[in-house]
């Protein structure tokens, strides 16, 4: 097989990344935008030693279940990588990748429910973080193309909610008009790096964060004056990350004008987020996750709750008032001032949040003799740590409730709680990034041993 061979392929599968998967002559090639079932003549863009992939010139037999994409940007940019899959077809996908890796793993017996829908398929993001970019001689956001740092420019970006595709558009216009330079990541020069703005469903509060390369640039007043008066904004916040870095935020947050903080509701309580904390997407799928995970924790209100991996709080003061006391971990130092003060602001008086590793702060309160009835997880996709794993057994948790965003170190993780008296039969797919390949889930482990 060679670079730009063009081929005939039947697609058999779908890799956990969105491509379609072909065998030809002993390789596995993974076509871009391609789906089971479909025959398709590709031209091949890389060869590796086993497998290949390829991009689609012409579907010659197409699946029942594809959709027309209105903006095949949203599939190559890898914003939308299902996009061009039925829903109900997208779910059965995510549901496919949990039992595919409990097979690997060879875990029988558990029951893998169906994909929770999301209420809302498209414009359910309450943040957008796009690179700022200059394309062909004009500053331009949009969203880099697959494996690259090739800006694609875009102004409907589909999963976000349209209320803040408005805003990013307004703000790149005042961008345009003040000749303020987008950054330039070859030389680390220029000036606004990214777009992030996030916008609360349950206010309508819109906070508008510039990513710049600089603490402060000649134009910044009157950009601010005029980022002011879009509709809607309620704060402006500089983030300065002068680094020649992939990483989106730089450690220090400049407000411009505003609260510093934007305020959410998950059911009825209300969460001051700063810019640094973490706050879930999906504001009308985030109640129904944490109603599964909090109903299959069965909390008596003796228990004392563990809410690891913690955000600004939002699972451990959920459950606060129905449990003995509530002690949360998590790294962001904003989040957890968030966290304490989130309490503080629903009435909550036995729920205290510390900063640092879970994988640090859990073995420490283990060997203080900290005992626990349920144990709340939700790390990032990494997963939990055997230190944790080990720290949190010796609390000896009836419950520990893992919600996971990737099945691989769920599954992973799973098979270590095992091995220490902790069983599980079922898992509980969520979806919570429609049009996505992302899977999240709920499994809740119970204590078999003394
Ligand atoms: C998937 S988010 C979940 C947050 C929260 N439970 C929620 O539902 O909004 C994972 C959180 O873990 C935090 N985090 C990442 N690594 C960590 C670590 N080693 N120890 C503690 N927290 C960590 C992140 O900052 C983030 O807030």
């Amino acid at each position: 097989m060679k670079k730009n061979q063009i081929v005939d392929l039947k697609i058999t599968d779908l890799s956990y990344q969105a491509m379609g998967v072909a065998h030809y002559e002993g390789m596995t090639v993974f076509v871009n935008n391609a789906l089971p079932g479909e025959v398709v003549t590709a031209k091949i863009l890389k060869v590796k030693k086993r497998y290949a992939f390829a991009k689609i010139e012409e579907i010659k037999k197409e699946s029942p279940d594809r959709v027309t994409v209105k903006l095949n940007q949203w599939v190559q940019t890898g914003l939308a990588s299902l996009a061009h899959i039925k829903y109900d077809k997208q779910l059965e996908f995510k549901r496919n990748q949990v039992v595919n890796l409990l097979k690997k793993a060879h875990m029988k017996n558990v029951e893998v429910g169906e994909t929770l829908p999301s209420p809302e398929q498209t414009g359910y993001r309450n943040k957008a973080q796009v690179p700022v970019r200059e394309v062909k001689g004009q500053l331009e956001i949009g969203f880099f193309r697959r494996h690259s740092h090739d800006l694609v420019p875009l102004t409907n970006f589909f999963t976000t909610d349209p209320e803040i595709d408005r805003v990013l558009v307004a703000v790149r216009d005042l961008l345009r008009k003040y000749q303020i330079p987008a950054y330039d990541e070859i030389n680390n020069k220029g000036e606004v790096r990214y777009l992030d703005v996030r916008r609360s469903k349950a206010t309508g509060e819109i906070m508008v964060i510039l990513v710049c390369l600089h603490k402060d640039f000649p134009q910044l007043p009157d950009l601010a004056k005029d980022i002011e008066k879009i509709k809607g904004v309620t704060s402006l916040i500089l983030n300065y990350n002068p680094k020649k870095t992939n990483v989106i935020l730089g450690k220090t947050d400049y407000l411009v004008f505003g609260e510093p903080q934007i305020t959410d509701k998950i059911g009825d309580l209300k969460f001051k987020i700063s810019p640094e904390s973490f706050f879930q997407i999906n504001s009308l799928q985030t109640p129904r996750l944490y109603n599964l995970a909090i109903k299959q924790a069965d909390l008596k209100p003796k228990d004392v709750v563990v809410d690891a991996y913690s955000g600004i709080g939002t699972i451990g003061l959920s459950v606060a008032k129905h449990v003995k006391s509530v002690r949360g971990i998590e790294v962001v130092r904003d989040a957890v001032k968030d966290a304490n003060a989130n309490a503080k602001l629903n009435g909550i008086n036995n729920a205290k949040y510390t900063t640092g590793k879970a994988e640090k702060i859990m073995p420490r309160w283990a060997s203080e003799g900290m005992k626990t009835d349920v144990i709340f997880v939700d790390p990032p996709r990494k997963g939990l740590t055997p230190e944790f794993i080990d720290a949190a057994v010796k609390t000896k948790p009836k419950k520990i409730v893992y919600i996971s965003c990737n099945p691989a170190t769920l599954v992973r993780d799973l098979q270590l709680f095992q091995t220490k008296d902790y069983t599980f039969n079922r898992i509980d797919p969520v979806d919570m990034f429609p049009q996505t390949p992302h899977v999240e889930s709920v499994t809740v482990l119970e204590r078999t041993g003394k």
